[in-house]
């Protein structure tokens, strides 16, 4: 059956007047999700007590949670599991990636990735202490770098900024033949594109819950590995529900098959339950129909204001096949016009030095909302009225 993208978008409560160009960064309340964490709250916490980890079967949601993301990143069942930031997920499987090529010394990523995973590379080769480098060329430049001195790809396939996406089975194939284990980042793709990570055969797989897959914030992040590969994994992060038998309180650390062994510690179990109602949503969505539809709104929106915006140019990939499910653009104000745009109720954000980023998401927004919100982009170029001191004026988070 055709999703139907009516009935995702009155899954959603929005604000009144408010058109939401940020689910690429934070997704919007599942109208499900008040109702299921007072549940949550009030009958399984709140009565259950600490019987809930079995009653409420708490304590197998990571792996149960982690097979519904398994079907939207075409992982496989039984290969993810979720919990802790994506940040940390980002580590545990470079590092476990590392230990897979004990013999190599460079960890290949791009100069346009997420500063936290180049942060997390660089924690990691300081900890390790055994001479890794850490090579960042410019997304495009990539594919000249790999070679057979290449440990570890480490990329976020679509750029946060740019939304510019990497030729993923390109680049795995590629590392494949060089011997060089592959650690994909998904954070700005899981729930915005279709991915078939298993059939590329992917290493290892990362991500984040709380931007299109809506999850809430603070939303659990998910780690994915290859089911042949898992049981050669050696956690970094040996935390106790990783362990082959958490509850017989051993001294010693013997990793859980699979994936599980990637758990670290105790379960998010409230955020688990918001995740889960976004999750209800996604159940009744096609990827490749997601797929269509998100590349069908990001032209009509990239067409809409460059008719009506002389004064931005577009930094996102004018190739559908290119580009993720968000539209950048560029404008030297960019910071004070997406204020104003804020203002006016079009919620977007702002990427140093210059971006304007509006998120492209099929599920709750349509092609009337992005006229919309260009149009008002087209009214405040033209008429200044961004250019106020209050739109000037830095917030803390952006
Ligand atoms: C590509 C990418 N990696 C890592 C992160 C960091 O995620 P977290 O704050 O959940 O650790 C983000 C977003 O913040 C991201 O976009
Ligand atoms: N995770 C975020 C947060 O806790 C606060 C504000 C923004 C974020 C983000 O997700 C930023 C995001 N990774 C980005 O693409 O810019």
């Amino acid at each position: 059956m055709p999703t139907d993208f009516n009935a995702t978008r009155a899954a959603f409560d929005l604000p009144e007047g408010v058109i939401y160009l940020d689910g690429n960064s934070l997704g919007p309340l599942p109208r499900g999700a008040v109702d299921r964490l007072a549940q949550v709250a009030r009958d399984e916490w709140g009565q259950h007590l600490i019987r809930a980890w079995n009653s409420a079967g708490w304590m197998d949601q990571p792996d149960m949670i982690g097979d519904r993301i398994a079907r939207l990143i075409g992982a496989d069942p039984g290969s993810v599991t979720v919990g802790d930031t994506l940040s940390v997920k980002v580590f545990q499987a470079l590092s476990a990636a590392l230990e897979l090529a004990p013999d190599r010394k460079i960890i290949l990523s791009d100069n346009g990735n997420f500063p936290s995973d180049l942060y997390m590379a660089q924690g990691l080769i300081g900890a390790l202490d055994r001479g890794h480098r850490l090579v960042t060329p410019a997304p495009q430049e990539v594919e000249a770098h790999l070679s057979e001195d290449v440990a570890v790809l480490m990329l976020t396939e679509v750029d946060y900024r740019t939304g510019r996406r990497h030729d993923m089975a390109r680049l795995t194939r590629r590392a494949q033949e060089l011997g060089i284990v592959t650690v994909w980042d998904l954070a700005h793709s899981a729930g915005a594109v279709d991915l078939d990570i298993a059939g590329l055969g992917v290493d290892f797989a990362v991500g984040c819950t709380y931007k299109f897959l809506n999850g809430g914030p603070g939303a659990p992040g998910f780690i994915a590995v290859r089911p042949d590969l898992a049981d050669r994994v050696r956690p970094s992060l040996s935390g106790w529900l990783g362990h082959e038998a958490p509850f017989a309180f051993d001294q010693d650390y013997r990793p859980a098959e699979g994936v599980r062994r990637l758990r670290v510690g105790t379960p998010p179990v409230l955020a688990m339950a918001a995740l889960e109602t976004a999750l209800d949503v996604w159940d009744r969505v096609d990827m490749a129909d997601l797929r269509d539809r998100s590349l069908a709104l990001s032209s009509h929106f990239i067409d809409a204001v460059e008719a009506q915006c002389p004064d931005v140019t577009l930094a996102t990939p004018r190739d559908p096949a290119a580009r993720g499910s968000q539209v950048s653009f560029r404008h030297p104000q960019g910071y004070a016009v997406m204020q104003a745009l804020i203002a006016e109720g079009v919620i977007g954000d702002f990427r140093a030095p210059d971006i304007l980023r509006f998120g492209i998401t099929p599920l709750f927004i349509d092609e009337g909302d992005l006229d919309r919100a260009a149009g008002i982009l087209a009214r405040i170029l033209k008429d200044g009225s961004w250019d106020r001191p209050e739109f000037h004026r830095r917030v803390a988070v952006t």
